[in-house]
């Protein structure tokens, strides 16, 4: 037994996986030997979670199968959509309205009482819990501005149904293109902290629900999916002050501050997906005939890369992306978890697959020897 410290288990080797391939120095991800480029461009959402799913990509009449075995799981039950708006009366934080509505599904979920390591039955809820969080995501944001939910429509892929949930019209081609492919994009990652959040709790032989719930609320974090929030959040509040923002990025340095999207524990160079995200910021904002939000990211980036040597991660240019599609701010990191639970699900797979229990242990440092003295003497 070593008694290494390794805090934050930085570089620890904790499993093997088929899943995903990260390239932190060279900045390359593949998915399954499938790089992130191709798939960004070549692939749907339905059919990079068939890959994560099922280890190949499917072909024609597996993916129509798959995408309508998806497809009948989107409606929500209506005790968990009446939740879903009370959480959006109570003005309840979206990760965690979402991480409630999550965990609420396992009541309804037919495949609740199978064996928590029953393959089959993972893949039924996987594709569930997958095919309802664009419904409960989309309602929630409605439901907080006094709209009524919009039924799934059954013609519209995943990225451009919750588009049209969202916003109660059917999305234009280049945003549903551009939605699908943020959806490819942040659909795996390696042993990130929500992945490892939802292995351990399947460790323990519970069930997928909770692990993709421990997930949710692991995201959530502003170290980790929560960024993309914040990164909005910091430009906007750049523009609203008529700032320079590398003004405003030495005052966050100089304070000690975190520039939300930049760094990474495992590039250390810029993510793979930022660069096709900032492209896609750009077209939109080109085709918007503004670049504003582009340059003040551009500008923040060049910045950073030549006083700290940091580069920008998915969070960065995914928060422009979307603030110039109209999507609300606060939604962007459960955005993130609608592509993330691809992931989760198959790395909860693959944990069932090999199962251990996760069980790392903790140098103790604090006091030995004390003399216990009872209540009242104290
Ligand atoms: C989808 C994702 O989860 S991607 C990550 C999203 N999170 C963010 O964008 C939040 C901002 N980034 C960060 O806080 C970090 O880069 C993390 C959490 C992503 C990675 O953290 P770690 O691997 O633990 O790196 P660590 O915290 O040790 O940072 C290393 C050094 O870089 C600095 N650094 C890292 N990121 C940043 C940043 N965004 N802003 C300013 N300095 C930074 C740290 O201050 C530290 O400097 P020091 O050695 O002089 O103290
Ligand atoms: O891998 C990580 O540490 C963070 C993450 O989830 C990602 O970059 O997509």
């Amino acid at each position: 037994m070593s008694d290494d410290l390794k805090q934050g288990l930085e570089g620890v080797l904790v499993t093997e996986s088929e899943l995903s391939k990260i390239d932190g120095d060279a900045g390359k991800l593949v998915y399954r030997g499938y790089t992130i480029e191709d798939l960004a461009t070549g692939a749907s959402f339905e059919e990079v979670l068939y890959l994560l799913w099922h280890g190949h990509l499917p072909n024609a009449a597996e993916l129509d199968e798959f995408t309508d075995a998806m497809v009948e799981e989107r409606h929500v039950d209506d005790d968990v959509m009446q939740t879903v708006e009370q959480l959006a009366d109570a003005d309840e934080n979206p990760m965690a309205a979402l991480r409630t509505a999550v965990s609420m599904l396992s009541s309804h979920d037919p495949d609740a009482e199978t064996d928590p390591t029953d393959l089959d039955a993972n893949l039924r809820k996987g594709r569930r819990i997958t095919a309802k969080i664009p419904t409960v995501l989309a309602a929630f944001a409605r439901f907080r501005d006094g709209q009524d939910a919009v039924e799934p429509r059954e013609d519209l892929s995943h990225a451009a149904n919750f588009l049209y949930m969202l916003n109660g019209e059917a999305p234009d081609e280049v945003l549903a293109e551009t939605f699908d492919m943020a959806l490819v994009l942040h659909a795996d990652h390696g042993i990130n902290a929500s992945t490892f959040s939802a292995m351990v709790t399947a460790s323990t032989l519970s069930d997928l629900h909770s692990a993709i719930t421990s997930a949710i609320g692991t995201l959530k974090g502003s170290l980790h999916g929560g960024a993309n929030q914040d990164v909005m959040e910091m430009l906007k509040e750049v523009d609203d002050a008529q700032q320079d923002p590398i003004d405003w990025v030495k005052t966050a340095l100089d304070e000690g501050r975190r520039v939300s999207g930049f760094g990474h524990r495992v590039y250390n160079v810029k993510d793979p997906r930022a660069k096709i995200l900032s492209q896609r910021s750009k077209e939109l904002g080109e085709a918007a005939g503004s670049l504003k939000w582009y340059e003040m990211s551009t500008a923040i980036e060049d910045y950073l890369k030549a006083e700290k040597g940091l580069a920008p991660n998915v969070d960065f240019y995914s928060a422009s992306t979307y603030y110039q599609m109209g999507i609300p701010i606060d939604i962007y990191t459960p955005i993130f978890a609608m592509s993330r639970v691809g992931g989760w699900t198959a790395h909860v797979l693959e944990q069932y697959e090999n199962n251990r229990l996760i069980r790392p242990r903790a140098r103790y440092v604090g006091p030995t020897d004390q003399t216990f003295v009872p209540l009242d003497e104290r």
